[in-house]
């Protein structure tokens, strides 16, 4: 067939709208139905949710409260690089739980509704030491688990993070910033492999119709943390506790805004339950420099620790606090823990956990 040059411009643009990511869905078809069980009166009409990266920090406690309702059936999908099944034990042998060793880089097939996407490693120590994975697990994991969205129709929450803004110049940080990121650097596996996360959700969504809901956390913090692994509030508590100085990376005036767990756990809920696909700011507008918490730990729980400054790690943000306004208008969410109420939250759990007894 011999196509006139207006015919044939007008048959390209037909092809790239069908294509293109707008309001055009020709290339979705429909999720197939949930087996015909699910809709018999006999069945308990249960909400199965998948959380990949749930015997993690944040995971294990959104665990805890998706648990807390007995029409939710909860599955963990983890490799246990940076996670542990001890933060799930409650959990193992209870009728509405399954957990999986599962690596999010390769495919999963499960039947779920809701998908809380939080596998990643997120401190730097452990995010630096295989970028590469990193980036597999930002990138492959991201698609892997949209994949399996698009295939059940399921509903998709990503956990971002405060980093996709890098060392940002605008502040405080609200979702329309479009951030300032090293695409080179040694963050860049994490803060660049989120913002390919975040494009691969949007594009899904526009281009098949998916159902997403995208969190951009803000350092987060609580009971459970890794001891020594790295971040910030960890290691002061632990530090504190074990009697050693408090390492103030240089220097020192750089900012940050610490969520408590609790809050952020109650946040993604609502993220996930509400109407809108974000991305929204989940985080404590509190804003303290590093010298700041030092001195706030070191009174909260060793006033005999010293402080001392160390070198700091390259492309370290200098300033960080998130505009929540979004949060708070549509989700009807705000974070109730201050940072000095949190804090001493941390420290039985870290007691126990460092074999190191209460104060008398
Ligand atoms: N904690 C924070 O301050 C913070 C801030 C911003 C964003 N986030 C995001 O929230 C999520 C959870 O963070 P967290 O603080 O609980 O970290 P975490 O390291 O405690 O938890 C991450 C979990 O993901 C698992 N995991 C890592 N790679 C995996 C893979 N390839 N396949 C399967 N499981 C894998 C780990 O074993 C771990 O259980 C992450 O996506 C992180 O990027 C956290
Ligand atoms: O012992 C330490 C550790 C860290 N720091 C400083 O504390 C600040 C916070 O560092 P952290 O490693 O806790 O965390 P960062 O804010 O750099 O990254 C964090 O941000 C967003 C998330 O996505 C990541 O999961 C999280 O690690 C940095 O300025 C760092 O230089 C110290 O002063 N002393």
């Amino acid at each position: 067939m011999i196509f006139s040059p207006t015919e044939f411009k007008t048959k390209l643009i037909a092809m790239a709208k069908e294509a293109s990511n707008g309001d055009n869905h020709a290339a979705t078809k429909p999720p197939p139905t949930p087996s015909p069980l699910r809709n018999s009166k006999f069945f308990q009409s249960n909400l199965r949710i998948l959380v990949t990266g749930g015997a993690g920090f944040i995971g294990s406690h959104l665990v805890d409260k998706l648990m807390e309702n007995e029409k939710n059936e909860v599955i963990v999908a983890d490799n246990y690089f940076t996670g542990s099944k001890d933060n799930l034990k409650k959990w193992i042998g209870h009728p509405r739980f399954e957990l999986i060793r599962h690596d999010v880089t390769e495919p999963l097939l499960v039947e779920v509704d809701q998908i809380y996407h939080l596998a990643c490693p997120a401190s730097p120590i452990f995010y630096k030491y295989n970028p590469v994975k990193t980036i597999k697990t930002n990138v492959i994991g991201t698609l892997n688990m949209l994949g399996l969205a698009k295939r059940v129709g399921a509903r998709i929450l990503l956990t971002s993070t405060s980093e996709v803004y890098g060392d940002p110049l605008v502040h405080p940080q609200e979702e329309s910033y479009w951030g300032n990121v090293n695409p080179i650097g040694v963050r860049s596996c994490y803060d660049e492999g989120k913002r390919v996360a975040e494009t691969l959700m949007f594009d899904y969504h526009r281009q098949h119709g998916i159902e997403i809901r995208i969190a951009r956390i803000f350092n987060t913090y609580g009971p459970r943390m890794n001891i020594d692994d790295g971040r910030v509030v960890s290691n002061f508590i632990a530090q504190a506790i074990r009697g050693e100085p408090l390492t103030v990376q240089a220097p020192g005036t750089q900012t940050r805004s610490f969520c408590y767990v609790s809050d952020m756990v109650d946040g993604l809920i609502r993220l996930m339950q509400g109407e809108n696909t974000g991305p929204i700011n989940i985080g404590n507008p509190g804003e303290f420099t590093m010298t700041e918490l030092a001195e706030t730990v070191k009174e909260l729980i060793n006033p005999d620790v010293e402080i001392s400054m160390v070198e700091n790690t390259p492309d370290d943000p200098r300033q960080r606090k998130p505009n929540i306004t979004k949060a708070k208008e549509l989700l009807g969410w705000e974070p109730k823990i201050k940072l000095r109420d949190g804090l001493p939250l941390m420290e039985e759990d870290f007691r126990t956990r460092l074999g190191v007894p209460p104060k008398k």
